[in-house]
């Protein structure tokens, strides 16, 4: 893969928000000309809230309506757990976006991990990878899905999605979705998009705040050392761009560039 990530400093989340929504409006815009729809997934952690942020303000102009009819999220990774649970990605979703959206206004489409599996985390997986074979079409037709974007976090440790550093998921070459059973972070029992969906993505797109990651940057930008993070920035290149503020990247050399809106 060619080119190098984007980083996009700002000084608070305040302005990192219209710039993502502009970002996220032009992957909109290109995957609803691509195939009338826009196939995302999203992380939980620290990104709803900064997604709610960017999103739910009302459009500046005509092409800067977010088309919730056309967008379909999936998850990027998610916690084997209730639905309600505090613990889960979805709830998490729901309550800092989905359950905000204008009452009346059109709906998008949302895949949630079907719970009656929780049990079994390679049921839930696979489970997961037919929902998505189910939107993409068949595996024999396709090697890999491709989403129009994938919202991802970055952990303190380097983690994102549940690809953790140096876990023997990050060598997972065949399935798209992959349960765990032994995440560092609590809960142990997950399921998670595997490295190549996530590389494959027409674009990848991470929002990192605070300085509680500013140690981890510096390692993922300037030196790598294997981290999940530093593999999709491998993997994905110039298509891998990331959104963050200036505490998360004190200290960190790597240079920045400018967003145009
Ligand atoms: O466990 C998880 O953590 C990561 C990072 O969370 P953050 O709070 O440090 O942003 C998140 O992206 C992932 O979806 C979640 O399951």
């Amino acid at each position: 893969m060619g080119g190098q990530a984007n980083l996009y400093s700002f000084p608070a989340v305040d302005a990192l928000a219209p710039v993502l929504r502009a970002y996220i409006i032009q992957c909109q815009t290109a995957g609803i000309h691509r195939h009338g729809i826009f196939k995302v997934a999203v992380s939980g952690g620290s990104l709803p809230k900064t997604l709610a942020q960017a999103l739910l303000t009302p459009p500046a102009s005509e092409d800067d309506v977010v088309h919730w009819d056309k967008w379909e999220i999936f998850f990027a990774d998610e916690r084997a757990v209730p639905l309600d649970h505090a613990d889960s990605n979805y709830a998490l979703l729901k309550a800092e976006l989905l359950d905000k959206l204008p009452a009346g206004a059109a709906q998008p489409v949302v895949h949630p991990i079907d719970t009656s599996l929780l049990d079994d985390t390679q049921e839930l997986a696979d489970n997961y990878e037919q929902e998505l074979v189910k939107s993409f079409a068949s595996r024999d037709s396709v090697k890999l899905p491709i989403f129009d974007l994938l919202l991802l976090g970055c952990g303190p440790d380097g983690h994102t999605c549940s690809l953790f550093p140096g876990h023997e998921l990050l060598r997972e070459t065949s399935a798209w979705v992959a349960p765990i059973e032994d995440s560092p972070k609590p809960p142990p029992k997950r399921v998670t998009l595997t490295l190549p969906v996530v590389t494959h993505a027409v674009r990848v797109a991470f929002v990192a705040t605070g300085g509680g990651k500013k140690e981890v940057m510096k390692e993922i930008f300037e030196a790598g050392n294997g981290l999940p993070c530093a593999l999709v920035n491998e993997g994905a290149g110039e298509r891998c761009s990331w959104f963050v503020d200036d505490a998360a990247v004190e200290g960190v050399t790597y240079p920045r560039r400018a967003f145009n809106l």
